[in-house]
C-alpha cells in the first residue's frame, strides 16, 4: 500500500524546564507500495516520532498520514515487552491463530531455549530480538524498524539483520527503517532520506546507490 505523509506542523509542547519545540514542518514523503526506505540523521532529529506518528500512535499534529496499511510491525527504539508474559507468550499474543509458530520464531532470532523465560531476565540485545521477532511476526503490510540491531554483537547483529533481509523480500511490506548506519540502510533499502535542522526537513533523498556514492 502507498503511505503519503504530509506534515504541516508538529510541535512538542513546552515542558516545566524545555521550551516549546517545532519538530517538524512542511514534510512531504511518499512511500511506494513495498517500498524500503532508510531515514537517517541525527540524534534527536525526529526519526523516532516520525515513525510514531506514520503508525498512528501520535495524532497531534497538523496533517496527514494516508494508507497506514495493517497489520503493521513495529520494533520501537525500546523493545517494550509485556513484563508479565515470557517471551513465548509475547509472541503469541500477536498471533493467536498460530500460538505454535512463536517456538519457530523464538529459534530464528537466536533464542531457542529462552521460550518461558520472563523479559526482565533477558539483556537488552536479547528483548530487542524477541521485539523484532514480534515485529515480522504479525506478517506485516507496514513495517517501522527504530534502529533494529542497536545493542548486538556482530555476528547476532549480521543474522538479525538476514532475518530481516529475507522477510522483506518474502512480505514485500513497504518499510521504514531508522538507522545511524549508511551501511545498514545500503544493504536493506531501496532509498534513503536524510533529515536534518530544527525543524527537521528532508536534505537528501535519493536511490541508494546515489546516497553510497556520496558517502
Ligand atoms: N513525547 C515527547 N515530548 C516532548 N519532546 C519529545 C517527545 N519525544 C521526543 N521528544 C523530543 O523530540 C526530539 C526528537 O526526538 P526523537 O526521539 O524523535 O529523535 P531521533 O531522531 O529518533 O533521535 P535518536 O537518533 O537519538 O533516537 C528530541 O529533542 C526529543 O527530546
Amino acid at each position: 500500500m502507498t503511505i503519503r505523509i504530509h506534515i504541516d506542523r508538529k510541535i512538542y509542547p513546552a515542558q516545566a524546564c524545555a521550551p516549546a519545540r517545532v519538530l517538524f514542518e512542511n514534510l512531504s514523503v511518499e512511500l511506494e507500495d513495498g517500498e524500503v526506505c532508510a531515514i537517517v540523521g541525527p540524534s534527536g532529529v525526529g526519526k523516532s516520532s516520525l515513525l510514531q506518528m506514520v503508525a498512528g500512535l501520535d495524532r497531534d499534529f497538523a496533517g496527514s498520514i494516508e494508507g497506514g496499511a495493517q497489520p503493521l510491525g513495529y520494533l520501537f527504539q525500546s523493545p517494550r515487552l509485556l513484563p508479565w508474559r515470557t517471551v513465548r507468550q509475547n509472541l503469541e499474543l500477536v498471533m493467536p491463530e498460530h500460538p505454535g509458530r512463536a517456538k519457530d520464531w523464538i529459534a530464528q532470532v537466536g533464542l531457542a531455549g529462552s521460550e518461558d523465560v520472563y523479559p526482565q531476565r533477558l539483556s537488552i540485545g536479547m528483548a530487542r530480538r524477541v521485539a523484532l521477532a514480534r515485529a515480522l511476526a504479525v506478517e506485516p503490510k507496514l513495517l517501522l524498524l527504530d534502529e533494529p540491531f542497536a545493542s548486538l554483537d556482530e555476528e547476532t547483529s549480521k543474522g538479525m539483520h538476514d532475518l530481516v533481509a529475507v522477510h522483506l523480500k518474502k512480505l514485500r511490506p513497504t518499510t521504514l527503517l531508522v538507522t545511524h548506519h549508511w551501511h545498514e540502510a545500503a544493504a536493506l533499502a531501496r532509498r534513503v532520506i536524510t533529515l536534518d535542522g530544527s525543524p527537521a526537513r528532508i536534505v537528501d533523498d535519493q536511490p541508494v546507490r546515489q546516497a553510497r556514492a556520496a558517502e
